[in-house]
């Protein structure tokens, strides 16, 4: 199958062309770039010299990817630009799996209130959200369009949305601590970014209504049947990839440690990406990177009477390109873990 990445030249779409070169299934036909239009694709993305199957970038131009013979697209571009893009794909008849926030907000309203206008909402009833470990089988007939979860989101929702169905944890006072490397940002030019700026430095930034709380929320009330509010702070920390998240929530009256395990264990027994370590062990960003695992744990603190649950994943690879391929082998009928570890 002739799959292409619009958008191959930032941090995610990176991930992906790699990730799609070493994919038994599939056939990485176009690599698509507006500034990097012409050029060898292991000239772009220097790590791929030699090894670039003589790929060249073509340029982002829409109407040629429509009429083209792919038959599928990861869009790995900013949110308001992949709709654009989706707009024409989709009605060609094209899948689409977009990496950005423009389809994963059911709730046009809710899109509205945190990212502005949305460029093609006659396309949201075909969209489905999907997290693999977490979203019904239905979306592989019904999608027309897949939206990726967030970076963020996926660190949430694996450890969270199985415990609020199971009742073990409080559905208020939730608080998120999350640290990002700074690719989590993509590839731009902006001082807050430079290496002066954030080596051997992290702060908090986004407080208090980050844009990612409107897909969070959306879904934690979608899998649980009532709102949830969250309290999210993410953090920049000083490394190039990766997110840990800590999360802190009152038990449930009687919850134990063992029924959160069981909680997590009906979910995700059977689920190659999802690690669960033993309590009192913490996930680590360092064995998670480049690879398409989430890693969690929790403890109770008898003091707080709180669960304490971390996290750990990829922002490039769980938290997007490798969730993208997980989703497009699921969708296609490839092994689950097709081309990703
Ligand atoms: N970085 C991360 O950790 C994560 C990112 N995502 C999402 O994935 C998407 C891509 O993110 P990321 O890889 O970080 O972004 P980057 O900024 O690193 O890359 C963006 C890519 O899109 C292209 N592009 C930029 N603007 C436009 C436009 N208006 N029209 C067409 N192409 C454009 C760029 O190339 P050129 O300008 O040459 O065309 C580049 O290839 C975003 O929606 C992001 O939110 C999701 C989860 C995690
Ligand atoms: C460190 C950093 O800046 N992170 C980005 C989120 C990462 C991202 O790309 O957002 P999506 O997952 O929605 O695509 C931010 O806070 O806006």
């Amino acid at each position: 199958m002739k799959v292409g990445v619009v958008g191959a030249s930032g941090y995610s779409g990176e991930v992906l062309v790699k990730l799609l070169l070493g994919h038994p299934q599939v056939e990485l036909a176009a690599v698509t770039s507006r500034s990097h239009a012409g050029k060898p694709l292991g000239a772009v993305i220097p790590s791929l010299r030699g090894a670039d199957r003589g790929l060249t970038f073509v340029d982002s131009d829409v109407a040629a990817l429509a009429t083209s013979e792919i038959e599928l697209f990861f869009l790995a571009l900013p949110h308001g630009a992949a709709a654009t893009y989706a707009k024409a794909l989709v009605p060609a008849g094209k899948r689409v799996i977009d990496l950005s926030a423009d389809f994963r907000i059911a709730d046009l309203a809710n899109y509205q209130k945190y990212y502005g206008a949305h460029q093609a909402p006659e396309l949201l009833p075909h969209a489905r959200f999907v997290l693999p470990e977490l979203t019904p089988d239905a979306w592989k007939t019904e999608a027309k369009l897949v939206a990726s979860p967030g970076c963020y989101p996926t660190s949430m929702l694996v450890p969270l949305a199985p415990l609020l169905k199971a009742g073990v944890i409080s559905r208020e006072h939730i608080v998120v601590n999350s640290y990002s490397g700074v690719s989590g940002a993509g590839k731009k030019v902006e001082e807050a970014y430079l290496y002066v700026e954030r080596a051997e430095s992290t702060k908090a930034y986004g407080l208090v209504k980050h844009r990612h709380l409107a897909e969070v929320e959306e879904q934690l009330a979608l899998h649980t049947g009532a709102p949830v509010i969250l309290q999210f702070n993410p953090h920049l920390a000083p490394m190039r990839r990766g997110i840990a998240t800590t999360i802190t929530v009152p038990a449930a009256a009687g919850a134990t440690i063992e029924a959160l395990y069981a909680a997590w264990r009906a979910q995700y027994a059977g689920r190659p990406f999802v690690q669960l370590l033993p309590t009192g062990e913490t996930p680590d960003t360092a064995y998670v990177t480049g690879t398409n695992r989430i890693d969690m744990s929790a403890v109770f603190d008898p003091r707080t009477k709180n669960f304490v649950i971390t996290s750990a994943e990829d922002n490039l690879v769980k938290g997007a390109s490798g969730q993208a391929v997980q989703i497009m082998n699921l969708w296609c009928g490839f092994d689950e873990t097709a081309g990703l570890i």
